[in-house]
């Protein structure tokens, strides 16, 4: 299953600079894990924002949401999910 998720990241002004750093540090390895495992299929910066656009393959919406939630930044996050499905007209497999 595809699903379209957008991610903005919020992080408190009063942040000590080393814990925002490890939680980047942590986000960034299980981010990169879960790409060489082709299930973070897409990961996208949206320009000037501290924000991204991602596409996820998993199982099932529960899947997607335990990945979700186990992010490092997962707290300081505001995600919008959006399932995919096969448009009709594509002329594209589901293969991204
Ligand atoms: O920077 C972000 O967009 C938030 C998050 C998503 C992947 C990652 O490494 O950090």
């Amino acid at each position: 299953m595809l699903f379209h998720v957008r991610m903005n990241v919020s992080l408190p002004t009063a942040m000590p600079a080393d814990q925002a750093a490890k939680l980047k540090a942590d986000e960034k390895a299980l981010a990169q894990q879960l790409q060489n495992e082709g299930k973070w299929r897409h990961l996208w910066r949206i320009a000037g924002q501290y924000a991204n656009i991602s596409i996820f393959d998993v199982a099932s919406v529960d899947e997607l949401h335990a990945l979700l939630t186990a992010l490092p930044l997962f707290p300081y996050m505001q995600i919008e999910v959006m399932p995919l499905c096969r448009h009709p007209s594509s002329v594209r497999d589901n293969d991204l």
